[in-house]
């Protein structure tokens, strides 16, 4: 991923990633490794500015179009892997959930589910995405504390599976892990894994328009939108200081 300066999806940035997954799932790949290339943030999640004060329109789209990329990425048949260097809050963190392995590079980072913090709240596809890698009682506290964990603590809960020195040595551990599917016939891995995965994907394409109401209607409510200025502000002032 590159989008300057935090990796954040906006609607365009997200067509794009729709249209890289049409493509790579058209070829035959061992594997996929996500990582970013800005140093220190893996993604810093939705662009916020896409549902604050939004178009109405526009926001349909947006919800609509992260949709897609989850979709897509839940049911990619090859494996998929996270070298994760750098910060992954929110749904820079459920990226990093959607792939089978995460290696997480040592550092002064964070990753979680910190939606909480911002007034609006995780869907039940996000949710599910979570306590399928975690155990319930950690994602319930998680949250709604709407906590960032640190590398080490990340490692401990289980939500990243190694810790890697650099970038480098995270993206030659994502190497290995999708190395180990090497002599499993492609159909009963994919098969495998589409139904280990079914909770998520199931509620995506089901409810999906269920889904983009709620989104909207959460992020329309006016205590929402104030609770997303004091965050845009908290953000723009952080350089300030
Ligand atoms: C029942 C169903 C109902 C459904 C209802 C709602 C469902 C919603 C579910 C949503 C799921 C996902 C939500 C999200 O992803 S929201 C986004 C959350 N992201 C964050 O909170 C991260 C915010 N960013 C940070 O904490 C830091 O930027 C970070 C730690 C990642 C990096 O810090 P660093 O100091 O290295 O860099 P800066 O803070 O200076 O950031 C650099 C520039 O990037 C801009 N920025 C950062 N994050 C965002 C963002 N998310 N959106 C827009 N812009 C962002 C930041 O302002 C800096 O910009 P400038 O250089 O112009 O100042």
């Amino acid at each position: 991923m590159q989008r300057p300066p935090a990796n954040t999806f906006n609607l365009e940035y997200l067509h794009e990633i729709t249209n890289s997954l049409d493509e790579i799932s058209k070829q035959k790949l061992k594997g996929v490794i996500l990582t970013s290339a800005i140093p220190n943030i893996f993604s810093a999640g939705l662009d916020i500015k896409e549902f604050y004060k939004p178009d109405l329109q526009r926001l349909e789209n947006f919800w609509s179009s992260v949709q897609d990329v989850f979709i897509k990425l839940l049911d990619l048949d090859f494996a998929t892997a996270a070298a994760i260097n750098g910060h992954a809050p929110a749904a820079g963190c459920v990226l990093s959930l959607s792939c089978e392995y995460r290696a997480m590079v040592n550092g002064n980072y964070k990753i979680g589910l910190n939606e909480a913090a911002l007034g609006i709240i995780t869907t039940p596809w996000i949710q599910a995405m979570m306590y399928q890698v975690i155990p319930m009682k950690h994602t319930e506290t998680a949250l709604t504390t709407a906590k960032l964990f640190d590398v080490d603590e990340a490692l401990q809960i289980g939500l990243i599976d190694e810790i890697a020195s650099n970038k480098e040595d995270a993206i030659n551990r994502c190497k290995q892990y999708i190395r180990k599917f090497d002599k499993i016939p492609l159909h009963a891995r994919a098969l495998t894994k589409q139904r280990m995965r079914q909770t998520p994907i199931k509620i995506l394409r089901e409810q999906r328009d269920e889904d983009i109401r709620m989104f909207v209607d959460v992020v329309m409510n006016p205590s929402v939108q104030d609770n997303l200025k004091d965050y845009v502000e908290k953000l723009k002032n952080k350089k300030k200081k």
